[in-house]
């Protein structure tokens, strides 16, 4: 796969814009057939998944709602394994169809922890919409209903994945191969 520059850091592709896309169409038409009929509520994830958000919604042909929760662990590319909450959802959630929405698994802590704070908030149904697991660090099991791709043990950037709060915006996710 073609290694690119993108500022000071060099990054391999492992996803182009293209094998993104079509996956996310697929996952948007399942979604639509699964709900129907139900009132549905898209939480996303802050600040990652907010790309995946952008379009995942867009590939749902149904009507939804769209909230956000801000949640932050890592610095640099470590886990600080202490799930921050910097921003809670503005409205309440009971009775709703809870679909998360995240840009990725890696070890799970972050899951675990939102799973649980808005399992208590009593909504209808919860269930989760991933575009990455990353299976070989996981710390705790969580179920993933929609998944997108399946990735090996290495820190990845783009499609609004980060290294210190940069590269979120690159249209592919590659593996970081030098620069921090
Ligand atoms: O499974 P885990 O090991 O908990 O990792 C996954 C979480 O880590 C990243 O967020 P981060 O804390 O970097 O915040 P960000 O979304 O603002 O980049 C990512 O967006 C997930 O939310
Ligand atoms: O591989 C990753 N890249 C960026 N952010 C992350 N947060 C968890 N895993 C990752
Ligand atoms: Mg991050």
């Amino acid at each position: 796969m073609p290694t690119s520059r993108e500022g000071p850091f060099r990054v391999e592709t492992l996803l182009s814009a293209e094998q993104i896309q079509a996956r996310i169409q697929e996952m948007g038409a399942q979604i639509t057939r699964d709900y129907q009929g139900k009132d549905l509520a898209l939480v996303a994830v802050l600040k990652g998944s907010y790309v995946f958000l952008a379009d995942l919604a867009r590939a749902i042909d149904l009507p939804l709602t769209i909230d956000f929760m801000g949640i932050s662990s890592y610095v640099g590319t470590k886990s600080t394994g202490v799930v921050r909450v910097t921003s809670d959802l503005n409205r309440p959630i009971e009775g709703l169809d809870v679909l998360l929405v995240e840009d990725i698994i890696d070890t799970g802590l972050t899951m675990q922890y939102l799973l649980e704070n808005l399992g208590t908030r009593r909504p209808a149904s919860l269930k989760l919409a991933a575009f990455l697991e990353k299976p070989s660090r996981a710390k705790v099991k969580i179920p993933i209903d929609y998944k997108g791709f399946v990735v090996e043990d290495q820190f990845l950037v783009g499609y609004g994945l980060d290294v210190d709060g940069k590269l979120r915006n690159l249209p592919y996710v590659g593996v970081l191969r030098g620069g921090l």
